[in-house]
């Protein structure tokens, strides 16, 4: 555009000159107004062509030239006479007006091109931004009929966009779509006029009849044709899979691919309102695995995952394609067996269940055994939602894992009294630990020869507000079933720790303290990183903490419990074997376990006076001690008797309500101050 003037000028003065020249050449030839003629074709020309200002330089040299050409020889026009300055006069006025005109007729090309310019280039960019989306783009009249559609509607729909134009809009939209509640004509276009600039999720349907998924948002435009809709159109089909990909990957176990808990709990439901709906009974029944941590542990978990994926597919493909199985925990299943007219059903699929997923698996080159302990609890009998049927099912596989495994269990009245009693404690538990509602008592540990003090056994009492409190007896075994265990045994073991400061303060003789340990708490993975990181604290002498583990924890999983125990007492804690004689252990297994102490149990210390095979009992255990190099300790010492018979065989410690019954700790230090444990000397 800004070289066009320029370019003018050039061509206007070029254009002049040539004039020129041909004039001066032909002069002789031509009559007296031939120059005047050229002169004025040269301005006209150079005045369109070049616009305002480039005739306005090429009318001056005009005026400036032409006294030259009319006064020079030849010319019919002498300057010097009236008729030539009255025509030169009229010439300079006429090249003025042409020179003006022209400016204004080249100004006003100039400009209806420009405006030319400008039109295209717009159209050129709102094709282009048309164009630019991945997204259909459709203009619609209020007609419902198509009237842009950019080349983006052949990827979404596969309709070029020339074959939309003129089409009503209804064609891209699935049959089954219906049009708003309140809306005439066509569900697209209806979309179109009631929706927003929020994006709508619609049903679409391709050129081939194919229907998908597709998210239009709509405006409104106004154009000089009348109000027009227009639709911005994705394909979601993508993204569609992807979230149900998703949701699919969150509703199911990642190893078996059967439901997990959240979608059993789903589908589970919608199973028992058509069973309600039939009046008929439904099942749920739990399956855990009898022996599968073993497995796990000795095989390691990649044959642990073959497993329980072959359990899962021996599930599916035993129950009826209408029963629901999931997976809701480690090695733990549940079925829910809908529309079952008669009871005894459940009777026969659970044995046909019990049947199938007990005989033997081949897992790679290995032959593996398990069984599943199974609860079943009945719908609506035994509860009228999924969630208390799942818990009642959980309660009753408990009863049949205690009756010996490998067998079904059908939820009872007295399962239920257990399990409300079980739920009740636990609840109750929960609370006291938060509301520090737990204390340790301490019975005293003595040397059976010189009867001093050496330590004590931590009991763990739950204090009630109006009655005595509890003993362990009562309560151990619901914080195992509960997994509270773990934070209980913590806090005992925090505890006694601080007890052990608070004797260093007060002055008592370095005593030691002996500290219960639950099954579970010890076979959890993370119990010796626990007593680590408890010990990093505590700031005690990890040699005076002593932890108690029975007989029985240990020998049903000897290498691994073997394992555990090296590993605190690497951190300097020490070891005794609790009820000692009730465990049958192997004896070859006890001379390489590393441990401490043995505790002979108490039932056979208690009648050691009176019963002969007791005793003789105690003095094989003091023997195994001394040959073990471990020191022996007697608990449940109740006779001055009983403790000369354990004194005289070289028992080393003991224990019992002889000396003293388990003490508060005020109790504990007044006792440890006032005893007067020599009278027991001999
Ligand atoms: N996991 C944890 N278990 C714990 C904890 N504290 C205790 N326990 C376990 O509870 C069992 C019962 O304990 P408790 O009721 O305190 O009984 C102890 C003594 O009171 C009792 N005892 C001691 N001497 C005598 C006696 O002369 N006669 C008699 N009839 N009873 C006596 O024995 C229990 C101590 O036994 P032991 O542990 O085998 O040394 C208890 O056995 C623990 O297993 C805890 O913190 N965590």
């Amino acid at each position: 555009m800004e070289t066009r003037p320029a370019r003018g000028y050039l061509v206007s003065i070029l254009v002049f000159a040539g004039f020129l020249l041909i004039q001066f050449t032909l002069q002789p030839m031509l009559d007296g107004n031939a120059p005047m003629s050229m002169l004025l074709i040269a301005v006209i020309f150079a005045s369109i062509y070049a616009g305002g200002r480039a005739a306005l330089l090429v009318t001056l040299l005009s005026l400036a030239v032409t006294p030259l050409v009319l006064l020079g020889p030849g010319s019919a026009f002498a300057a010097s006479t009236p008729r030539g300055h009255a025509m030169l006069i009229a010439f300079a006025v006429l090249g003025l007006c042409i020179s003006f005109l022209g400016g204004l007729f080249h100004d006003a090309r100039i400009k209806a091109h420009e405006l030319m310019i400008t039109l295209d280039d717009r159209e050129h960019t709102m094709r282009a931004l048309l164009e630019s989306t991945t997204q259909a783009v459709l203009g619609i009249g209020t007609d419902g009929r198509i009237s842009i559609a950019n080349k983006a509607v052949f990827n979404v729909f596969g309709y070029r966009p020339e074959e939309l134009i003129g089409q009503s809009s209804a064609i891209l939209v699935s049959n089954d779509e219906e049009p708003p509640a309140d809306a005439r004509g066509d569900p697209f276009t209806q979309h179109c006029i009631t929706a927003s600039m929020m994006g709508r999720e619609l049903m679409g349907k391709r050129r081939n009849g194919e229907e998908f998924p597709m998210e239009a948002s709509f405006s409104m435009a106004e154009t000089r044709a009348g109000a027009m809709m227009v639709s911005y159109v994705a394909d979601i089909t993508e993204r569609k899979l992807a979230a149900e990909r998703l949701r699919l990957a969150a509703q199911h176990d990642h190893l078996t691919g059967l439901p997990n808990r959240a979608l059993v709990y789903e589908m589970g439901d919608q199973l028992l309102s058509a069973t309600r709906r039939s009046r008929n009974f439904a099942a749920v029944m739990f399956f855990d695995l009898d022996r599968f941590k073993p497995i796990n542990d000795t095989y390691g978990h990649e044959a642990g995952d073959k497993m329980l994926q072959e359990v899962a597919a021996r599930l599916q493909s035993t129950v009826r394609g209408s029963d629901l199985v999931g997976r809701i925990g480690g090695d733990e299943f549940v079925a829910i067996l809908p529309n079952i007219p008669n009871q005894d059903d459940v009777l026969h699929a659970a044995t046909h269940l019990l049947k199938r997923l007990g005989e033997p698996y081949r897992i790679d080159h290995l032959e593996l055994r398990t069984s599943p302990s199974i609860g079943i609890s009945i719908f609506p009998t035994d509860g009228g939602n999924l969630d208390t049927l799942i818990r009642n099912a959980d309660a009753a596989m408990y009863h049949a894992k205690h009756r010996g495994r490998n067998t079904f269990q059908f939820f009872t009245a007295e399962i239920n009294r257990q399990a409300e009693h079980t739920l009740a404690i636990e609840q109750r538990m929960r609370q006291s630990i938060e509301d520090k509602d737990f204390e340790l008592w301490y019975q005293p540990i003595f040397n059976t020869t010189s009867m001093d003090v050496v330590g004590a056994e931590a009991l763990l009492r739950w204090k009630q507000a109006d009655s005595e409190p509890l003993p362990p007896g009562e309560f151990i075994a619901v914080a195992e079933a509960s997994g509270l265990i773990n934070q209980l045994g913590d806090w005992v073991l925090k505890e006694a720790c601080m007890q052990l400061k608070r004797w260093r303060a007060q002055g008592l003789p370095s005593l030691f303290i002996s500290v219960n340990v639950s099954p579970m708490q010890f076979r959890a993975t993370d119990f010796q990183s626990r007593v680590r990181n408890l010990l990093a604290h505590a700031d005690v002498d990890p040699s005076q903490l002593e932890l108690e583990v029975t007989e029985s924890t240990v020998m049903k999983q000897v290498e691994e419990a073997s394992r555990t125990l090296a590993g605190l007492k690497k951190m300097g804690l020490r070891i005794a074997l609790d009820d000692f004689g009730t465990g049958y252990s192997s004896l070859s297994y006890l001379s390489s376990l590393p441990i401490d102490k043995l505790k002979v149990d108490q039932s056979f210390i208690r009648h050691i006076d009176t019963d002969a095979r007791s005793l003789a009992i105690a003095e094989t255990v003091i023997t195994l001690g001394k040959k073990l190099h471990v020191e022996v300790v007697a608990e449940g010492i109740e006779s001055k008797k009983a403790l000369q018979l354990l004194r005289e065989r070289g028992c080393d410690l003991g224990q019992g309500y002889l000396i003293s019954k388990p003490l508060r700790e005020d109790h504990f230090m007044h006792w440890f101050q006032q005893s007067g444990n020599q009278q027991y000397l001999h």
